[in-house]
């Protein structure tokens, strides 16, 4: 029985997870769930699971939910809630599904703890890549990506010689605005670009989907993952996300992941590893979709992409500024503060003001990290 516990269980991811879960309650079981906002769903979800921990985002929250949860459940909240949730159970394997660079103090503690990671959150690669893969391997704990693009490249590199990777493509399905013109951008709404063309998720991805800052995001949290240079790393556009990403090896052999754009794939795979389980999705029929297409990557269409390849190749702290900066600009847009072209000035912006520094610590993130969401503000 494998122990799982689930940071941001109440989101897109979370509730996925806890759907593979359910599949096979033979095979897994819950310790700890948290939530932000969704007390509700966390207390269904808690009655349901029967975890030994929650956590909640703020205090008065766990303090009102206590009387609802089953006898014996702790209640934890804020950052150190999150912590609890991560690094407190008898937990084989943590999955990160909390969106933002939040959830790095916690995927840290996990680490710590020698937890194996279920990583979704890509935030916390971008942010601190270096000081969390240097923390795994310190404590001998595998970092397992849920991200289908890296999902699908982690099972492309099974049983491979890193020497012998010539290229890593990741596919982009271009997002909620991949047939419109940069012209046409002027004046979209918040519900056109959440509007994604073949994946349901969150919010904030959802966005960042349709300004190509996911796939810039992506590419960052490849370098780290798979330890290759930005030289290895390129983009496709692949409009049916059927193919979730690509090798290409040393004999020009390529080596792709395909599927049904499902969630549920990569977070079982990454649950069940080094297994495979069956999941509950329907099954790929190339013969039913005919063709698949693709184009080259144009980054004069999506300048964020090419900014998060500059960001990543200056390293230190400008992805960490680049991520933050993001974070605000996208919540700024959802709350209909700005226009959606705006997200691109402020990046543009914010980026353009830091000069890269090192970032060996916790401490020295969290500076960058607030001094980025001080400028996003304020743009
Ligand atoms: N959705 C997808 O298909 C994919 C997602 N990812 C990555 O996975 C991560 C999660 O994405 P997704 O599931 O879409 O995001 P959602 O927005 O759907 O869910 C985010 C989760 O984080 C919780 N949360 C938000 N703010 C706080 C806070 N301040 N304190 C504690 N918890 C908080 C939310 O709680 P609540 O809802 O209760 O407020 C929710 O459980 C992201 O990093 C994303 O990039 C990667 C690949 C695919
Ligand atoms: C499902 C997943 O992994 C998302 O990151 C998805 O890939 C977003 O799709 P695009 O960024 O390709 O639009
Ligand atoms: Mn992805």
């Amino acid at each position: 029985m494998k122990k799982i516990s689930i940071l941001g269980s109440t989101g897109s991811i979370g509730t996925q997870t806890l759907d593979v879960i359910a599949h096979a309650p033979e095979r897994y079981e819950v310790v700890g769930l948290s939530a932000g906002a969704n007390v509700d769903m966390l207390v269904e979800q808690a009655n349901r699971f029967k975890p030994q921990i929650v956590s909640l985002a703020s205090k008065s929250d766990a303090e009102t939910v206590k009387p609802r949860l089953p006898a014996g459940t702790k209640v934890a909240y804020g950052e150190e809630g999150l912590i609890e949730a991560a690094a407190g159970t008898d937990a084989d394997l943590v999955v990160t599904a909390i969106v933002g660079s939040r959830g790095l103090p916690a995927t840290l503690a996990a680490i710590r703890a020698g937890k194996a990671i279920g990583l979704a959150n890509k935030e916390t690669l971008v942010t601190a890549g270096h000081i969390v893969m240097e923390l795994a391997k310190k404590y001998n704990v595998s970092i397992l990506p849920i991200d289908s693009e890296h999902s699908a490249i982690f099972q492309c590199l099974n049983g491979e010689s890193r020497e012998a990777v010539k290229q890593i493509t990741l596919t982009a399905s271009g997002g909620s605005f991949r047939d419109r013109t940069r012209e046409q951008l002027e004046g979209v709404t918040v519900a056109e670009a959440l509007n994604h063309p073949n994946w349901s998720m969150g919010a904030k991805i959802t966005i960042d989907s349709a300004t190509m800052v996911n796939k810039g995001l992506e590419v960052i949290e490849a370098r780290w993952l798979f330890d290759v240079t930005y030289e290895q790393l390129d983009v496709i556009i692949h409009p049916e996300s059927i193919i979730h990403s690509y090798v290409e090896f040393a004999d020009h052999s390529v080596i792709a992941q395909l599927g049904l754009p499902d969630m549920r794939v990569p977070i079982q795979y990454a649950l069940s590893y080094p297994e495979r389980s069956p999941t509950p999705t329907d099954r790929l029929k190339l013969a039913e979709i005919g063709k698949l297409h693709f184009r080259e990557m144009d980054y004069n269409r999506f300048p964020c992409l090419r900014l998060a390849f500059e960001c990543g190749r200056a390293g230190q702290s400008a992805p960490a500024v680049f991520n933050a900066a993001n974070e605000v600009a996208v919540a700024r847009f959802l709350k209909g503060e700005i226009a959606f072209l705006d997200i691109e000035n402020i990046l543009e912006t914010v980026v353009g003001k830091h000069v890269a520094a090192d970032v060996t610590d916790l401490q020295m993130i969290a500076e960058v990290d607030a001094w980025a969401r001080r400028m996003a503000e304020t743009v």
